[in-house]
């Protein structure tokens, strides 16, 4: 076990003393100028990207768009720009090149015509596929799991979420070693494509992947270990958790509530992830944090890989489960964010549902229409085309009837609610720290 991780000097270029330039080159960012953060990105910079879907024959039209709008938005998020969607339904994906050998051609026409430099689909591809494809497209081949491990990448700030990124990045790469030499030739100025290297430099390069893969795995562990002595040192106060699909609005709500009270201490625990904190809300003192957003088809290895960050999760007393409303599949997505709880052992948890976004919420939306989806066969029925959602009050008082925990309505942006949002989390807090402190109730003249 290493007794200095975590002061080991790290140049981007070189991370990886002993590997070969090939394993160097493919552990990093795909999208190298790709970050969210990165302002100063002007669109001649962006890469310009291609998807495509498969879904199968009973998807409805719709819900295959809300997919690809996801999938856009995903990759815009990682840097790169949509220039073109392809769809083709099908009953099973292709085994070799996952779409059938019409819609490759014509994905070949239009990346070779447009100059593309990547495309995207929006499921995972078996690692003879992904080699077959790029064998064929000649451009950056990405899967849904490698897309989201990249923007994890390109977010992670913390070294225990950098060392997480770092570990899926090479769990993905590992058993993809063979396949991924077509365009490397290329980008050493190889020209016409040879033949890979032999099986001994795969071989080293394979163990020099499963070395760092262990070499990670033992750096997590002791971030796990210093993660529980800070813990301990935590002991005392009722832990909240924002929980939720991405982009609902857990961190505006992360803000609001250790912001915009006068007694929250808007202090970080300096030893922790900055995403945890302390916030005093009506003389209720309790932690506060923030946590990765789960997203539809998250691969599990990455799950796997996140264990550190989700232990704020597992660990968690109450856990604010944040939805988007406004989202035509805001259904679909508690779903996902229910079944990931269940995946990482916390789905037994008290739970407060909070719908956000009500600001943003229209009834009379017509179910996940745009007019820039590029489906010339798009027709949807006409239920499902004019489709009208029930109103906020109807959805309210549906939630409310169903659910076991408390249900609340907020807008975050618009400050709707928002006491209210304070008073329930008061009363919920409250009752939890009675139970689990039952000899320090008097926190309140404490404080
Ligand atoms: N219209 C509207 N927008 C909101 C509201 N709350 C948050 N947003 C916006 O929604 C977007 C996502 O908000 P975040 O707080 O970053 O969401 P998140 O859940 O933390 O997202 P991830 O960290 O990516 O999983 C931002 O652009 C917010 O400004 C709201 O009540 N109404
Ligand atoms: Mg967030």
């Amino acid at each position: 076990m290493s007794n200095n991780s975590g002061s080991k000097p790290r140049q981007n270029s070189t991370r990886h003393p002993g590997a070969t330039d090939t394993v160097k080159g493919r552990a990093g960012r795909i999208l190298a100028k790709g970050n969210k953060d990165a302002t100063y990105d002007t669109a001649q910079e962006q890469e310009s990207a291609v998807l495509v879907a498969v879904p199968d024959k009973r998807q409805p039209n719709t819900t295959t768009q809300e997919y690809l709008d996801e999938l856009a938005f995903l990759t815009e998020t990682a840097g790169a720009q949509v220039v073109k969607r392809f769809v083709q339904r099908l009953e099973k994906p292709d085994i070799r090149t996952f779409v059938g050998e019409g819609k490759l051609a014509e994905i070949k026409a239009f990346v070779n015509h447009s100059g593309a430099s990547m495309v995207i689909f929006d499921d995972d591809l078996s690692p003879s596929q992904l080699r077959n494809l790029e064998a064929e497209l000649k451009v950056k081949i990405v899967d849904r799991s490698l897309l989201i491990i990249d923007i994890f990448a390109s977010r992670a700030k913390s070294a225990t979420a950098r060392t997480q990124v770092e570990l899926a990045q090479y769990q993905y790469l590992l058993p993809r070693l063979t396949g991924l030499w077509t365009h490397l030739d290329k980008q050493r100025g190889g020209g016409v494509s040879q033949r890979g290297p032999g099986e001994t430099e795969i071989e080293t390069d394979r163990r020099v992947v499963r070395d760092r893969i262990s070499f990670l795995k033992e750096k997590l562990k002791d971030f796990d270990k210093q993660s529980v002595t800070q813990r301990k040192s935590r002991t005392g106060l009722v832990r909240v958790a924002l929980v939720g699909y991405t982009n609902v609005g857990k961190s505006t709500i992360m803000n609001l509530l250790s912001r915009s009270d006068v007694f929250a201490e808007n202090k970080l625990f300096a030893t922790v992830d900055s995403t945890v904190r302390k916030v005093v809300l009506d003389t209720v003192p309790f932690l506060l944090s923030d946590t990765v957003g789960f997203i539809r088809k998250l691969p599990t290895r990455l799950i796997e890989s996140f264990k550190s960050t989700l232990n704020e999760i597992r660990e968690a007393d109450l856990l604010m489960h944040v939805v988007d409303i406004s989202h035509p599949s805001f259904e679909e997505h508690i779903e996902v964010v229910n079944d990931t709880l269940k995946d990482i052992g916390a789905a037994d948890k008290p739970i407060l549902l909070v719908f956000n976004k009500i600001d943003q919420y229209n009834p009379e939306a017509e179910a996940g229409l745009d007019p820039e989806g590029g489906f010339e066969d798009m027709n949807p029925h006409e239920e499902e085309g004019t489709l009208i959602r029930p109103t906020l009050d109807q959805l309210q008082a549906s939630y409310m009837a169903k659910m076991h925990d408390p249900v609340i309505f907020i807008s975050a942006q618009e400050r709707e609610n928002i006491d209210e949002l304070r008073a329930l989390l008061v009363r919920k807090v409250g009752e939890l720290h009675r139970q689990r402190y039952p000899n320090t109730l008097e926190y309140d003249e404490a404080e």
